[in-house]
């Protein structure tokens, strides 16, 4: 459960039973047929997978480079959250688990647990930080027309990270009923491993749909926004061990780096240990967590999941920090020269290729984690288009 020298379990006592029974079954269920053929054929039927690996010409010809974008935005529900909840919701069943928990930041996540308990039949409560509940108000009204309950999380900055520390108390008081559906590469050990393999598949196509189109399975570069970093681990996963191909992620920057307004954790973490598990976050002297700012719900986090804080200890990733000026004109770019809106979340990747040098006629695969409805609020709020 390491990632070099991050990652583990570092929970509290009462969370124990929780984990250990998660790490003593995870493995072998999803190594099952049955599991398998369930979640390949949800992801395919009900998901929409395989996702287009779509040749982005005008965006290509603007900055001279062959750039390919990996439709996640095109799942079931807009946004590749659902990939690991399909996951994560048939391994609960096994389980015999009868209700679910989750948190949200940008609310996708709390919409894809939301859809698949819909599905499954079981109960759904989403803890959402106060500051989200209102910039990503779409999204709790979906949550809420899919039949979950949502509970503010009132702490701290209001957001994602509050909203996971309200999810793990809860989980806490009520292990042996419940299921937490994490809805990233962050937490105790086994949930990164569990979450990016899930989310496995966006790099199992890429590889085959290049390869269909260029001849190669490989591309120059893989460019991916990081929250806690379930979309990234899922478009490098099968890239990892290659190192010609450059793995780029883009954090938030908030309002810079230095302004003390910023979400950008490899830029500006330490480790530590958060949500029981060690990795990079943006903390005082004294261990306590620095509260983040992001424009991106999905981004405005103060860690990162440890996969990514040894990509970039280990030099293998390229981080990148995005303000959020500069991720919304990335995200009116992409509207005006490819019809796409995308989630302000993602349109962080796309301004990384202002900020990275790469030659001319590279292979570029850029993941477009989902899509902009849910932020149509905070780009009128903007206005700059
Ligand atoms: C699990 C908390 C994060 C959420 N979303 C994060 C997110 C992210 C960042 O999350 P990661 O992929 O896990 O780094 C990227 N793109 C979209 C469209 C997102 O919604 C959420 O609650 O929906």
């Amino acid at each position: 459960g390491f990632y070099g020298k991050f990652g583990g379990a570092y929970i509290p006592e009462m969370l124990h039973p929780n984990i250990e029974e998660l790490k003593d079954n995870y493995e072998q269920i999803i190594a099952t047929e049955e599991f398998q053929d369930q979640f390949r054929s949800l992801l395919k039927d009900y998901v929409g997978r395989p996702t287009p690996l779509y040749f982005a010409s005008r965006l290509s010809e603007k900055y001279a480079a062959k750039i390919y974008l990996k439709r996640e935005d095109l799942c079931h529900t807009g946004a590749h959250k659902v990939n690991n909840t399909i996951g994560q919701i048939i391994l609960a069943k096994k389980l015999g688990k009868k209700r679910i928990i989750a948190e949200t930041g940008a609310g996708q996540h709390g919409v894809a647990t939301a859809t698949v308990c819909a599905l499954m039949g079981m109960d759904c409560t989403v803890y959402m930080g106060e500051l989200d509940i209102q910039r990503q108000r779409p999204n709790v009204e979906r949550m809420k027309i899919l039949g979950a309950t949502v509970v503010p999380a009132t702490s701290g900055s209001k957001t994602l990270k509050d909203a996971t520390n309200e999810a793990m108390r809860q989980w806490i008081n009520n292990p042996v009923d419940t299921h937490y559906i994490i809805g990233s590469v962050v937490g105790p050990h086994p949930y990164p491993e569990m979450v990016a393999r899930f989310q496995s598949v966006i790099s199992e196509e890429i590889k085959s749909q290049l390869l269909e189109k260029e001849g190669r399975e490989n591309p120059d570069l893989v460019i991916a926004c990081v929250g806690g970093g379930s979309n990234a681990a899922g478009a490098f996963y099968h890239y990892y061990n290659t190192p010609e191909v450059r793995l780029i992620a883009a954090e938030a920057a908030g309002l810079g780096v230095s302004s003390g307004k910023s979400a950008a954790t490899t830029a500006l973490g330490t480790m530590g240990i958060l949500h029981g598990s060690k990795t990079l976050l943006m903390q005082t002297d004294d261990g306590q967590v620095v509260e983040p700012h992001s424009i991106s719900a999905g981004l405005d986090y103060p860690g990162i999941g440890p996969v990514h804080a040894h990509l970039f200890d280990s030099g293998r990733g390229e981080f990148v920090a995005v303000e959020d000026e500069d991720a919304m004109k990335a995200g009116i770019e992409l509207s005006r020269l490819e019809g796409i809106i995308p989630a302000i979340e993602s349109a962080h990747a796309f301004h990384a290729l202002n900020m990275i040098s790469f030659k001319k006629d590279d292979v570029i695969v850029i993941n477009l984690s989902g899509r902009g409805d849910k932020d149509l609020d905070t780009y009128i709020k903007w206005g700059g288009y």
